[in-house]
């Protein structure tokens, strides 16, 4: 991999990584207080944490706090530094970390192992909307195996447009079935070709965000399942809170509930999933790493042997996309399987570009869009699909 492109960081005041800490956190921060009944002691740890990751250093992890050796182990020099010294990545993954720990997420008392994200996650799941939203798939029924096939990939795309952290500044983009942009990159048909034209395996879905996305996903994982082209399907949940969004074992468990109560060919799909889980067909797994600050490149070697067997790898949304190749600020031309690592395997990546690593691209998309619509790699506007089908 090309490892001299310099690595994203927080400092610069008009750049990307700058305006998540001091917009984007100040405003979840805001809405967390809101929604929960939180105390003064777990408030003003917020604020302090707020000031801190815009204007301090960085203080290390408590002792109770989840991975507490491993990240003084690997905190890579960061503890004691400014935090604008950090690169985005790390800093961004610290700062859910340290979140939870103002909250009492990992210390013995009332507030232990509660999700602060709950509510903002939860009042998405009770909207009436999503049983409209999924109404077109009862529409396919005359659609060959590839058009299925197609609009069940890219409604799991597209159901990453959104994620709940991302709405906090920026409008929520339409989430009506497959409808969206047209794709900066499209390695959708190869996929196809790939998932129907090789024996049946496991498939496997590292997840990205709950509600919304996760019930797309949900139905891509039925699909592949009801349709024998996967054997069994896991789905990689984050071990704890993290991102806003991102889904845990109880998202999946709340979205599996709901989608199995809706109407029609969803309400179907959930039903299968259920017995799929029932059967050991569909699993979950919470690897640590997954909540971790590293790229995907320092996979840890469990963790690639779960994966190295799979049929199909599907790196859901942004932040596993920087994770995969790599949180750097590279020439958005560099070939997509040059920049990949750490992943095993075929694997196909569905983003939604909501920060500035990017690549795979055609140096006249990049032309194009650096001249008409500067915002393109943050403003989630754009979308791709981009697959590795061969190690
Ligand atoms: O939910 P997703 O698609 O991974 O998006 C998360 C992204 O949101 C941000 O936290 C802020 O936009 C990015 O830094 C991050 O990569």
């Amino acid at each position: 991999m090309n490892e001299t492109a310099p690595v994203l960081g927080i400092a610069d005041p008009g750049g990307f990584g700058w305006g998540v800490f001091h917009e984007r956190h100040p405003a979840l921060i805001r809405k967390l207080c809101d929604s929960n009944p939180y105390g003064p002691a777990q408030r003003s740890r917020l604020e302090d944490l707020v000031e801190e990751s815009r204007s301090g250093a960085v203080r290390p992890p408590e002792a109770a706090t989840a991975g507490h050796a491993p990240w003084l182990a690997g905190g890579g020099g960061y503890f004691g530094r400014p935090w604008s010294e950090v690169p985005f990545l790390w800093a961004e993954n610290y700062f859910y970390l340290r979140l939870l720990e103002c909250v009492g997420y990992f210390a013995p008392g009332p507030w232990q192992g509660v999700d602060p994200f709950t509510p903002m996650k939860s009042a998405e799941l009770a909207d009436p909307g999503l049983e409209s939203d999924t109404a077109w798939l009862d529409g396919l029924e005359d659609a060959s195996p590839a058009e299925t096939f197609h609009a069940l990939l890219l409604a799991s795309l597209y159901g990453n447009r959104a994620d709940l952290g991302f709405r906090l500044v920026q409008a929520a983009a339409a989430t009506d079935g497959t409808d969206g942009p047209p794709l900066l990159a499209d390695d959708s048909a190869a996929v196809w070709r790939h998932v129907d034209g090789r024996p049946p395996g496991e498939i496997h879905v590292i997840l990205d965000n709950a509600g919304r996305e996760l019930l797309a996903d949900l139905l891509l994982a039925d699909h592949l399942l009801a349709t024998g082209r996967a054997t069994g399907v896991v789905l990689h949940v984050k071990p704890r809170p993290y991102f806003v969004s991102d889904a845990v074992t109880s998202d999946v468990r709340d979205c599996l509930v709901r989608l199995a109560a809706f109407p029609g060919e969803a309400g179907k799909a959930g039903g299968r999933l259920l017995d799929a889980a029932a059967a050991g067909r569909l699993r979950l797994l919470g690897h640590g790493f997954f909540c971790s600050p590293l790229g995907f490149d320092s996979m840890p070697g469990d963790l690639r042997a779960a994966l190295a067997p799979s049929a199909l790898c599907v790196v859901k949304g942004d932040l596993n996309y920087r994770r995969l190749v790599g949180d750097r600020a590279w020439p958005a031309t560099l070939p997509f399987a040059t920049a990949v690592a750490g992943v095993p395997g075929a694997l196909v990546a569905l983003r939604t570009l909501k920060s500035e690593a990017v690549v795979g691209m055609r140096a006249k998309t990049v032309e194009r869009l650096d001249a008409t619509r500067p915002t393109w790699r943050t403003d989630g506007s754009q979308a791709l699909v981009q697959a590795r089908l061969q190690d």
